[in-house]
């Protein structure tokens, strides 16, 4: 089953063409990354399939039911507690407070956010704290499929890690499909099923790969060796290594 389709999907900026054309499917349950140098048009896209920009050219079917959004910025609100920022989109929804209160706890214990900071205002977290608040507002309305925004450039590289761990167990739990942009190449070989590159000069997807294992049963000497693999011999991914300008020293 098709969980989303983007069909000929073109966008420009001011007359500047980003993405020409662009087809990409996604099947139910299937994780995919996004990636590509800076500025090749990642955000745009993801943000086109999540249906937060029209498409100049092209249509976006999904087959999925209900969707939840990762940014970089966990994007809280800042008068509300973590748990009632949790609650917010049950609170759009209409839910009576009660099934709020229980979903929101739920949804806090599954990215393990301690019972004691839910009363806790975004000012009083921790970086960390605050994206797991995010994932976990995400996943409240249980979603079949997630769009994630580069969700975890901004942290350091242990707190990444523990983020992604919980995207690979929280989506062999809810079974969720989604769209996963990202610069890292790791990150996308670690909770990927697939990864499609993007490149501007073809102004669209220039290919994918498939990455090896099963997500549960990649450790770190494998995407290691992935990761190495990709930049040294497949030339899908010579221009994110020659040319993505955060890699440079
Ligand atoms: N709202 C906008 N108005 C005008 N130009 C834009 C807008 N949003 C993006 N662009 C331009 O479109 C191009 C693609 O941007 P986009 O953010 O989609 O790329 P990206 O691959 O996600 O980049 P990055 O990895 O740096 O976030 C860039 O050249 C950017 O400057």
């Amino acid at each position: 089953m098709t969980a989303l389709t983007l069909a000929g999907v073109s966008h420009a900026y001011f007359g500047r063409t980003i993405l020409d054309r662009v087809k990409l499917d996604v099947l139910a349950g299937q994780l995919v990354a996004l990636v590509g140098p800076s500025g090749c048009g990642k955000s745009t896209l993801v943000h086109i399939a999540a249906g937060l920009i029209e498409p100049q050219r092209g249509r976006v079917v999904s087959g999925y039911r209900r969707h939840g959004m990762i940014f970089q910025e966990p994007r809280l609100l800042p008068w509300a507690t973590v748990e009632d920022n949790i609650a917010y989109p049950l609170r759009l929804s209409g839910a009576p407070k009660r099934e709020r209160q229980e979903r929101a706890r739920h949804a806090a214990d599954v990215v393990s956010l301690d019972r004691r900071d839910l009363e806790k205002y975004p000012i009083e977290l921790s970086g960390g704290m605050r994206q797991r608040t995010a994932i976990a507002r995400a996943l409240v309305l249980e979603p079949d499929f997630v769009f994630f925004d580069e969700p975890f450039t901004a942290l350091d590289v242990a707190l990444k890690r523990r983020m992604q761990d919980l995207v690979i167990s929280s989506a062999v739990q809810s079974r969720f499909a989604g769209l996963f942009v990202t610069h890292d190449l790791a990150e996308a070989v670690r909770v990927a099923d697939r990864i499609v590159v993007l490149d501007e000069r073809v102004r669209g997807i220039s290919g994918e790969r498939f990455v090896p294992l099963e997500r549960g049963e990649r450790n770190d000497t494998s995407v290691f060796a992935t990761v190495q693999s990709y930049l040294k011999d497949d030339p899908l991914f010579s221009h994110i290594h020659d040319t993505d300008e955060r890699r440079r020293p």
